[in-house]
């Protein structure tokens, strides 16, 4: 059984159809590339899996109840003066609802998420003062914080120097080993060389598959509308 199930999902934004008729399915031990141009509703595709927007009609079976949410860094208020450890924290506080204090249990699993993710010596840091991957490594804390069994993370790689991105790269392919990983991205050579599948999405799902399985041009054609010389379709051949 997929830990993430999608199946004939449609969401409505703006009384206009973003999303029609999506299927897809992420197993546990799957880093999944969500994939697609501006406006395609990748971001709405997984707002709709977190329950922030409510689909129009579809199912959506997550193990667990609740995925893990990394939302696009620049979504999150770096200027509020919160430690490191309490950001984190953050994550948990839907568990703990708005009169409980945080318990031993808690902070063991917030200290477990810095410690995934190699943060533990700036726990204590004021969020404003960290560099870009640091903060997207806070922001992935703060998911793994509810121990979820799917992780969703909206563009985790934009603005991040290339060896950042190999770094948040190698972490999601281990997070991946215990969780069911869907990301998206724009970092398409990335995608193709560190993702098990690639999901094409432009309104609904255009094509689905490892990295070999869609090597031909065709999907990633229809989905970005480019023409025969992109290179879109170069970076395609090379990969
Ligand atoms: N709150 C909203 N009200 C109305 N329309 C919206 C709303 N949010 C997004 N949309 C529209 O939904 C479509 C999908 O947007 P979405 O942000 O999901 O795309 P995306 O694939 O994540 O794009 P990008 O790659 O640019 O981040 C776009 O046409 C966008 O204009």
């Amino acid at each position: 059984m997929s830990a993430l199930r999608v199946s004939g999902l449609a969401v409505d934004l703006g009384g206009r159809r973003v999303l029609t008729d999506v299927d897809l399915t992420v197993d546990r031990g799957e880093l999944v590339g969500l994939i697609g141009p501006n406006g395609a509703g990748k971001t709405t595709l997984l707002r709709g899996l977190m329950g922030l927007v409510r689909p129009r009609a579809g199912v959506v079976v997550v193990e667990g109840g609740q995925p893990g949410y990394v939302p696009q860094r620049h979504e999150f208020a770096w200027d509020f003066p919160i430690s490191v450890e309490n950001v984190v924290m953050t994550g948990r506080t839907g568990r703990l609802g708005l009169l409980r204090r945080p318990g031993a249990g808690d902070w063991r699993a917030v200290s477990e998420a810095l410690e995934r993710v190699r943060m533990t010596d700036l726990r204590t840091r004021p969020v404003g003062e960290l560099s870009g991957g640091q903060r997207q490594r806070v922001l992935l804390a703060r998911a793994l914080a509810l121990r979820p069994s799917v992780l969703l993370l909206d563009e985790p790689f934009t603005g991040l120097d290339m060896p950042t991105q190999e770094l948040l790269s190698d972490l999601l392919l281990s997070l991946a080993g215990e969780h069911a990983v869907l990301t998206t991205t724009h970092d398409l050579p990335g995608a193709l060389h560190t993702c098990d599948r690639l999901v094409l999405l432009n309104r609904t799902v255009v094509a689905a598959g490892t990295p070999d399985e869609l090597r031909d041009e065709r999907p990633w054609v229809d989905t970005f509308g480019v023409g025969a010389g992109s290179p879109l379709l170069k970076i395609l051949k090379a990969g």
